[in-house]
């Protein structure tokens, strides 16, 4: 996706730099071959590598999937001692060896806490510059609001997952608009079901009981919607989700990577600002921003151990 143009543009030619550790370089090999063999005009090099230091050199743009998924039956956050490790190692990495205005997505989990703890590592590079993944998640509720009201899922816009990117997060259809005929209504009022608009849940859980697998091509193309709006903008009047360094906007703890509502222009973020929270979204928002700080000081004792 990204070596054809879906997140740079169609008339943006690139260098892929592929990072795996080293038992999987001869798979690595496979891929390097599979994308010669897709032909892509854009792509204009590729360099695997088991090495950090080659894989973040001069890079504008990095994609950290490279963790462990978790398995059925657990939670995301239970993957933070095994995880974490790698994304202090990442930060190093991008520190010494990356463009300093390196744009940096973390998908791999529990992708709120390691991208926080890349930036740590990362002192050079503006902590704006590190973003978490909850673009999946915006993605699933706006198809299963798409689906409910029976309109093409492009129509549906404006859904918002706050905070981490667990079981704790809430997703919030209360500003959402759907597109019915050219003429744009709230989504509450196009669904007519508050109790299925609180009920509705986005896990990746199911997707994993299904495939014995994490969701893997949603999670690719969510992951290039998230950097094409960040590195290309959004459209006026829309916004879209991403775990950011949280300043404390709706009462949020500070200090930790809590998704929020943005626009972005420029190759900036903002946080969208003044939306009304109500005292259940209130109780929602305090109880990710909790889980966030918890994970953080587990995160910081797994790292200084
Ligand atoms: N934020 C989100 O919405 C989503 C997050 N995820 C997370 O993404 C991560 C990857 O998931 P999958 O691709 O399904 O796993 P996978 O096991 O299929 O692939 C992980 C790859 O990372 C590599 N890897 C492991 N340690 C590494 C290191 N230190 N440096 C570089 N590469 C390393 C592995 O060798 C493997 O090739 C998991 O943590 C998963 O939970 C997955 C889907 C959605
Ligand atoms: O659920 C998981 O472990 C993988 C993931 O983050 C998702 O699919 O949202």
């Amino acid at each position: 996706m990204v070596a054809k143009g879906d997140v740079f543009g169609p008339n943006q030619p690139l260098i892929l730099h592929l990072l795996d550790i080293p038992p999987m370089m001869g798979v690595l090999e496979g891929v390097v071959m599979e994308l010669a063999d897709c032909a892509l005009p854009l792509l204009h090099g590729v360099v695997p590598t088991d090495d950090p230091a080659v894989a973040f050199k001069d890079v504008s743009a990095a994609f950290l999937v490279g963790a462990m998924p978790r398995k059925q039956g657990m939670e995301r956050k239970d993957l933070l001692s095994a995880n974490v490790k790698i994304f202090k190692v990442q930060g190093e990495a991008l520190d010494k060896h990356a463009k300093k205005d390196v744009k940096v997505l973390v998908v791999g989990n529990p992708a709120n806490t390691n991208a926080l703890v890349c930036s740590k590592y990362a002192p050079s590079i503006p902590k704006e510059n590190f973003t978490a993944m909850t673009r999946l998640d915006q993605n699933r509720a706006q198809a299963q609001i798409a689906q409910k009201v029976g309109v093409p899922v492009g129509n549906v816009t404006n859904v918002i997952i706050w905070g981490n990117h667990s079981s704790t997060q809430f997703p919030d259809a209360s500003h959402a608009l759907v597109n019915i005929s050219g003429k744009e209504v709230k989504a509450t009022e196009a669904v007519k079901d508050d109790n299925w608009m609180r009920s509705v849940s986005f896990s990746g859980a199911a997707v994993i009981a299904a495939r014995k697998m994490s969701s893997a091509m949603s999670a690719a193309k969510a992951a290039c919607d998230h950097m094409r709006d960040w590195f290309l903008g959004t459209v006026p009047d829309k916004f879209v989700s991403m775990g950011v360094i949280s300043d404390g906007s709706y009462g949020a703890p500070k200090d930790v990577v809590f998704s929020f509502p943005v626009a972005t222009k420029a190759g900036k973020w903002q946080i969208v600002q003044g939306l009304p929270v109500d005292d259940f979204a209130k109780k929602m928002l305090a109880a990710t921003g909790k889980e966030l700080e918890e994970e953080k000081s587990e995160a910081m004792s797994v790292i200084e151990a």
